[in-house]
């Protein structure tokens, strides 16, 4: 029950109605004179030790002007409170009212993915207590927990059938074996990340511009329109490749040339970010040709899978991840009438009029991919009309250049 800025609940030992939680710059924390634990005797000279909370809530809503408490101060001494300097990236949307376990909706802090939530007090294992970051209201709301968040994340038939690990009768195979890279771990579940402020100094190495989308969308289109913007700052990075060389063609400018055998040394050294096969050869993007790229002071332009992303998220890296994703179908239509879809990785790969079925893949490949990944993407770009996009993304690196951005407090650690 919420009470200006305190919550109150029974006593289930002793009865009495006592302060269950401050709010953090509520009412009650700025006077200074109730705390948590204190016992409520009367509130404007009325009784209410018989009371529910619901009732007293009613008595308080009922009242005009000051009101008055009589509290039976609690033994314990609070810790005197500084305002604490921790920050926490919202990794999904919160709606208390929704919440069917919050003891109190009204004390509810409401959110949005991507949100920075200041957090007051993790005194509570459950509830924590955040505000918004920059928020000039200095009384704070309930946040689930991190640990809590996470523990309510599966539904429970899910977790036991996966800790049963069940098995097939007729081939007496696990039925949820799943590689590694499927498996979910704690760490999967979207909830919090730590963060802090983090502006790149002039001069340093730049972050790493991280690009995603469904195929076609117009990755290759705008990082070549980068490119040509500005080629002494922009640069993308070389793959290696098993396949011959061919005559035109020179070492380190196309490809890094490698023989099979290496290639998959390196494939086993976990060299490669991504790579594939195709037509009997390898081809992969190497972690150090990304290196490469930033150690000359140039912003390095990378599209890859999104489960990759995982892999860049480093304190070296530090990169800043931009999902490209189509317009809506019929806008799609219209726009790419004359665009081309790329099959195929090698040069040889034919350029083919989209199909119905190829947008229909893009839109679909785009809701999947926001659904899954939304938390890791830091920029949305919808590329409609191509010049617009291009503007948008434009300014968006240059800002990641220039000015100050939320990262994980793991990368400045390193
Ligand atoms: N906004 C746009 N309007 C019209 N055509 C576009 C737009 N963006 C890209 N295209 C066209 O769509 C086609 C595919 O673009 P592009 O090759 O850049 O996609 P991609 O995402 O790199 O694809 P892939 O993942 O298959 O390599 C090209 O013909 C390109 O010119």
């Amino acid at each position: 029950m919420a009470l200006q800025g305190a919550t109150i609940r029974r006593d289930e030992h002793t009865g009495a109605i006592v302060v269950a939680r401050i709010m953090r710059g509520g009412a009650a924390d700025r006077s200074g004179l109730i705390h948590v634990g204190d016992e409520l005797k009367e509130v404007n000279g009325i009784p209410v030790d018989d009371k529910k909370p619901e009732e007293i809530i009613r008595i308080l809503a009922q009242s005009q002007g000051a009101i008055t408490f009589k509290v039976i101060p609690s033994v314990k001494e609070e810790e005197p409170t500084k305002e604490p300097k921790v920050f926490m990236k919202a990794l999904f949307d919160y709606d208390p009212k929704e919440d069917k376990a919050i003891p109190c909706k009204e004390a509810g802090l409401a959110f949005k993915r991507g949100a920075i939530l200041q957090i007051m007090s993790q005194d509570d294992a459950t509830w924590w207590q955040a505000k918004h970051e920059g928020e000039a209201n200095p009384r704070a709301g309930l946040i689930p927990s991190k640990q809590f968040q996470e523990s309510r994340f599966w539904p429970t038939g899910f977790r036991r059938s996966f800790r049963l690990s069940r098995r097939d009768k007729k081939t007496n195979k696990s039925m949820y074996e799943c590689k590694k890279s499927e498996m979910y771990d704690m760490a999967d579940v979207p909830t919090y990340e730590e963060v802090t402020p983090y502006c790149r100094a002039s001069g340093a190495k730049h972050r790493l511009v991280v690009l995603v989308g469904p195929a076609g969308v117009g990755l290759n289109e705008l990082k070549r329109k980068l490119l040509i913007s500005d080629p002494q700052h922009f640069s993308v990075t070389i793959p290696h490749t098993s396949r011959a060389k061919k005559n035109q063609e020179s070492d380190g400018v196309e490809y890094h040339f490698i023989s099979k055998h290496l290639f998959e040394t390196d494939i086993h050294n976990n060299k490669f970010i991504e790579y594939g096969e195709y037509k009997g050869n390898y081809y992969g993007t190497s972690l150090d040709s990304v290196r490469s790229v930033l150690s000359k002071n140039k912003v390095c332009l990378l599209d890859v899978q999104p489960h990759t992303i995982k892999l860049l998220r480093t304190g070296e890296f530090k990169p800043f991840v931009v999902l490209v994703k189509p317009p809506a179908i019929e806008r799609l239509r219209e726009s790419r009438q004359n665009g081309k879809i790329i099959s195929g990785k090698d040069d040889k790969g034919s350029a083919k009029p989209f199909t119905e079925e190829d947008f229909q893949e893009m839109v679909t490949a785009a809701q999947t991919l926001e659904a899954q990944h939304s938390h890791l993407f830091e920029k949305v770009i919808v590329n409609e009309d191509l010049l617009t996009a291009f503007g948008e993304l434009r300014t968006a690196l240059r800002k990641v250049e220039m000015e100050t951005h939320w990262v994980p407090v793991s990368w400045t650690h390193s």
